[in-house]
């Protein structure tokens, strides 16, 4: 059988990381495995056709196996008023009823001197970020006018037990500890969440271990003790924030991939954004866009073992020490990725 995999480069480097994972990809798939289409999305499609995610992008999505993504975003270079790009990639998600985005973090050993935390608290950290993705405060009504504006943040119990019932099933599945972190303290929809989630998890696998966290208290647990956490799951803007913290105990934000999943089409997409700083210059770091594939290869293909090279060619190739800038080296985008096509035999 053949899958149809829609590619969105979108803006900045997104275009630059998802060519290299593509061409990583094809070095270990054939035609007729998968064929494989670009579609426009982003904010220089909105300026070209006045959406971000316009209708037969919208089509080919569904209609694929899986979405590849790059990054949306023109930073803040659009014309005030204007429609940011980035509500495009949330009608994305919406329209795949991607819920749950998987975000791993597990340190490569040979990028530990990158990191800025010491290397005898990154050893063992072996991280799977859960984060809600669908509801919450991105998703709520937003009001304006010239003086006050409100953002709702809303979550139903509906939402709260599906995404947790994932999580626990990771965690029954890794060391049955689940850490899910939550404001109960101040917000109403994390009191809901922590009561969902005690009975949620207990009713899914009772053998898992869950502890409730506050975001702030996590936020500086990550840095001290970041290996005494196995699945941590949260809501939708406090995973936004904690996973690109988390990208620093792997030397990177570049580095860490993600898949967005839930109701139909697989989204696969890195956690970073389109970095206007250096876009264009074939610097991007690849390997979040090229882990995030290996991902798609697994969770929506059918095709572990080719996921699993793709994952040793990245680490391999780390410990070659061929690094773009981000990582302390001087590879091009290209050179990392010709160096990680070389090592997939
Ligand atoms: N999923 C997405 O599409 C996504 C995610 C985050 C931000 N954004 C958007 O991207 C735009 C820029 O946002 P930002 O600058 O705050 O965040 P960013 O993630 O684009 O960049 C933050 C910093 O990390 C660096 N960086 C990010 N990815 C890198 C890579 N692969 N290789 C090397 N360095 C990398 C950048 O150069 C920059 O210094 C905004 O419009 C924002 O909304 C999109
Ligand atoms: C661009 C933005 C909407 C997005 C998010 O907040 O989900 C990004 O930061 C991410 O992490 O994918
Ligand atoms: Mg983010």
């Amino acid at each position: 059988m053949t899958h149809l995999v829609t590619v969105l480069g979108g803006d900045g480097i997104g275009p630059e990381v998802t060519d290299a994972a593509v061409r990583v990809c094809q070095a270990v798939t054939t035609a007729d495995q998968i064929t494989w289409t670009n579609a426009s999305f982003g904010g220089n499609t909105f300026l070209e056709e006045g959406s971000a995610f316009p209708d037969d992008t919208q089509a080919a999505c569904k209609e694929s196996s899986a979405v590849l993504l790059g990054a949306v975003g023109l930073g803040e270079t659009l014309p005030p008023g204007a429609k940011r790009p980035e509500l495009g990639l949330l009608e994305l998600r919406g329209a795949l009823g991607t819920f749950a985005n998987i975000r791993p973090v597990k340190p490569f050993p040979s990028l530990f001197d990158m990191s800025p935390i010491r290397p005898e608290l990154l050893e063992e950290v072996d991280i799977l970020f859960v984060r809600e993705l669908t509801g919450g405060i991105y998703f709520g009504e937003k009001t304006r006018t010239a003086t006050t504006a409100s953002d709702l943040c809303v979550y139903t119990e509906g939402e709260i037990e599906r995404i947790v019932t994932m999580a626990t099933e990771f965690s029954r599945d890794r060391r049955k500890k689940l850490t899910s972190v939550d404001k109960a303290n101040v917000l109403e929809t994390s009191r809901l969440w922590r009561e969902v989630t005690s009975r949620t998890a207990k009713a899914v696998c009772p053998e898992v271990e869950l502890e409730h966290l506050l975001v702030d208290a996590m936020a500086m647990y990550l840095l001290k003790r970041p290996a005494d956490f196995d699945v941590i799951v949260t809501e939708n803007m406090f995973g936004d924030i904690l996973t690109d913290e988390a990208s620093m105990l792997c030397g990177s934000l570049g580095m860490l991939p993600s898949a967005s999943i839930g109701e139909g089409t697989g989204l696969y997409e890195p956690i970073h954004g389109s970095a206007p700083d250096i876009a264009g210059q074939g610097i991007a770091n690849p390997c979040g866009t090229i882990l995030s594939a290996a991902m798609m290869l697994r969770m929506s293909l059918g095709q572990p073992d080719v996921a699993n090279a793709i994952e040793a060619a990245v680490e391999a190739t780390i410990d070659a020490k061929v690094l773009t800038p981000d990582l302390g080296g001087k590879a091009t985008t290209k050179e990392m990725t010709d160096a990680i096509i070389k090592r997939l035999g």
